[in-house]
């Protein structure tokens, strides 16, 4: 079984590079979609600072790796050999992934520059997105407070998502097309 999740700083490219993978047949367990169904559960919007303030709940109350444990199970009911894990945020996270799927995981890190993510993050108009340069520069400390920046140390391969989209698209493609040839074949 092969894992592999993609980590990165917000608007960095994460959800675009799942969409590729998914495109591609594989199936994607989105680590974002399981705090947004947290806070919609609790009957909350799904704004920036509800979204933030469950994710740092859940893992004050069941640890850091609250989110990655509640992940797992969905990795296994996908019923899949190679899954796609989008949203890693900590290294806690990651240790979490390593203990139960060992060399079977596969972290990769997709890199852009903060005015680079902004510009995107302003064509984007997500509801729990900021308006200002300075609100994403909070978040991107918000999120290294939770050890993403060692998390982003800890990846296997980076990927740079500084030009076009086609470019990007090109790039994940031949990394993932790499561990899809590495990936056993009908293993039971
Ligand atoms: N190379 C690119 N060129 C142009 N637009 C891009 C490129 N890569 C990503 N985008 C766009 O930038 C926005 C942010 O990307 P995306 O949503 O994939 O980031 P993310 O890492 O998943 O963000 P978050 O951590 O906030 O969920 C999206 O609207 C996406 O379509």
């Amino acid at each position: 079984m092969k894992i592999i999740a993609f980590v990165g700083m917000p608007a960095s490219g994460k959800s675009e590079a799942a969409k590729i993978a998914s495109e591609m047949g594989i199936p994607v367990v989105n680590m974002g979609d399981v705090i947004r169904k947290e806070v919609l559960r609790r009957g909350l919007e799904p704004n920036d600072s509800n979204t933030g303030m469950v994710a740092t709940q859940l893992r004050k109350c069941e640890g850091m790796d609250a989110v990655a444990i509640r992940c797992i199970s969905q990795i296994y009911e996908t019923g899949s050999d190679l899954i796609v894990v989008d949203g890693v945020r900590g290294i806690a996270e990651v240790e979490c992934f390593r203990r139960e799927f060992g060399e079977g995981f596969i972290l990769i890190s997709i890199y852009a520059p903060i005015e680079v993510r902004f510009s995107r993050i302003k064509k984007r108009g997500r509801s729990d997105d900021m308006d200002s340069i300075e609100g994403l520069r909070r978040r991107d400390e918000r999120e290294l407070g939770w050890g993403m920046g060692e998390a982003i140390e800890a990846s296997n391969v980076e990927i740079e998502n500084n030009f076009t989209l086609e470019t990007f698209r090109k790039d994940v493609i031949e990394v993932l097309s790499n561990y899809l040839g590495k990936s056993p074949q009908n293993k039971s």
